[in-house]
């Protein structure tokens, strides 16, 4: 009995085993006398708890499988899902890549999941679609990638059955990685949410890229803040990046240090890009040129953050199609991934680049050329920047890029905020009779 008892009571520390034991000394005699009947009632007791572990495991059965069918619009695990996603992989060129762009409806992920599905490789998309910022532009960008054939799977990069079904559906050749909590100063307000998709999304990704049969090689977004507070200019990989000056930037050089111990481990081939605060058409409402264009067309004010004495902050602002030809250029030169199944069979290229423009152009800068696109005036409030994670400047030295992926940017601030502000004058209807369609 007393064994039954210790199976019944697992003996571990705290509370439960101390009141057990103050209940054992009270109650010995009285144990002694029913011996039969207690054995029986705990038998009886132990019958009860199975039948109701097997009752429990049968609703976990079925509630998994509820939510293999029902999680998603577009009813994650039936065939109707699979056959979408082999469609949206099939490679229309030879030797195409398979790719799967994780945070595909967000704006770079949009923008290089059309480059490489418009050049016949086989895309498939994953976005949990969050509500970050407005998610009807994550949807219209979804519908802009469905006239494309290209499927976007709802459902978070944390969700590890999912990853699973879906390599298992698609033996991906590459994996781009731009699933993320973006933004700088939002890290203060919401620091779990940078956890959350920053370090235990990338985990769970490369554990499913770590153990698939033919490992992906891996291209991902890190981020221009990893150069935080550093001082010398212009930015480059070789300096070091150990002062970052906010939650999101400590995040990107976490996942460059994450990417690298499971390229030592696992031998994946692995590439990391610092972009450059990006920007154009699609772009990310939440980022300054997107806000400000907004609240310059409804005649709001805007706030212009100031560095110490009156300095202005500059930025090396970087055209999307830009950033696309470094992203589909890191894809076609990485190298293999060398592991399968979680073993390593020899060592796979690790590697960052810069993505930037090298030449930064201050925030005042900015808004008079918005100004004179809009062809209105800009209602400026002039702050100090306060201490939330901005950086004065940044600054990117891109010759590894230029020589390693031939990247080269071709596109200046103004020609690529014209752009921008084309699309958006007709995406919010600006633009009289044009409606919401656009072409990128
Ligand atoms: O390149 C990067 O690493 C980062 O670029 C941007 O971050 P940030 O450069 O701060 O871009 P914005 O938020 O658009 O800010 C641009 C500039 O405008 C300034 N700003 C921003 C907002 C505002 O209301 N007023 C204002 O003056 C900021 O201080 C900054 O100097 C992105 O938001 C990050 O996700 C990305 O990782």
């Amino acid at each position: 009995m007393p064994q039954l008892e210790e199976e019944l009571f697992p003996s571990t520390p705290g509370r439960i085993k101390s009141d057990r034991m103050h209940h054992n000394t009270m109650n010995r005699t009285f144990h002694r006398c029913f011996a039969s009947t207690s054995t029986m009632f705990l038998w009886a007791l132990f019958l009860i708890a199975l039948t109701a572990s097997y009752i429990s495991f049968q609703s976990f059965i079925t509630s998994g499988s509820r939510y293999l069918h029902h999680t998603s619009h577009t009813s994650i695990g039936d065939l109707h899902w699979e056959k979408q996603i082999r469609s949206s992989a099939q490679i229309r060129r030879q030797n195409g890549l398979t790719v799967l762009v994780t945070g595909a409806a967000g704006f770079v992920g949009t923008h290089v999941s059309l480059a490489l599905k418009k050049r016949g490789d086989g895309v498939v998309g994953i976005d949990n679609f969050n509500d970050y910022y407005d998610p009807s532009l994550k949807k219209s960008r979804r519908s802009m990638l469905e006239s494309y054939h290209i499927f976007i799977v709802k459902g978070d990069i944390n969700d590890q059955k999912l990853l699973a079904k879906l390599f298992e559906i698609v033996p991906f050749t590459h994996v781009m990685h731009l699933a993320a909590q973006a933004g700088v100063r939002y890290a203060m307000e919401n620091p779990n949410s940078y956890v959350h998709s920053n370090i235990a999304g990338l985990v769970t990704l490369l554990e499913q890229c770590k153990s698939a049969d033919r490992q992906p090689a891996i291209v991902w977004a890190s981020s221009s803040s990893v150069y935080g507070l550093n001082e010398k200019v212009p930015f480059s990989e070789s300096d070091q990046t150990d002062q970052p000056a906010s939650l999101y930037a400590a995040t990107k050089k976490a996942g460059e240090e994450i990417t690298h111990t499971y390229n030592h481990i696992y031998g994946l081939s692995i590439t990391g890009l610092r972009f450059f605060t990006v920007y154009g058409p699609w772009g990310r409402p939440d980022m300054a040129y997107f806000s400000f264009t907004k609240n310059i067309l409804q005649g709001k004010p805007i706030t212009v953050y100031r560095g110490k004495d009156r300095v202005d902050l500059a930025r090396d602002f970087t055209y999307i199609d830009d950033i696309v030809k470094g992203c589909v250029a890191s894809l076609d030169t990485a190298g293999k991934s060398t592991g399968s199944g979680g073993k390593k069979r020899g060592p796979a290229p690790y590697r960052i680049y810069n993505l930037g423009n090298t030449s930064p152009v201050t925030v005042p800068t900015l808004v008079s050329i918005l100004e004179k696109n809009l062809k209105m005036k800009a209602k400026k409030n002039m702050v100090e920047m306060p201490g939330n994670g901005d950086v004065p400047f940044t600054h990117a030295n891109i010759s590894l890029a230029q020589r390693e992926l031939g990247y080269k940017p071709t596109t200046d601030l103004s020609t690529g905020l014209r752009k921008f502000v084309k699309w958006y004058l007709t995406y919010y209807g600006y633009n009289q009779g044009k409606g919401n369609s656009v072409n990128l």
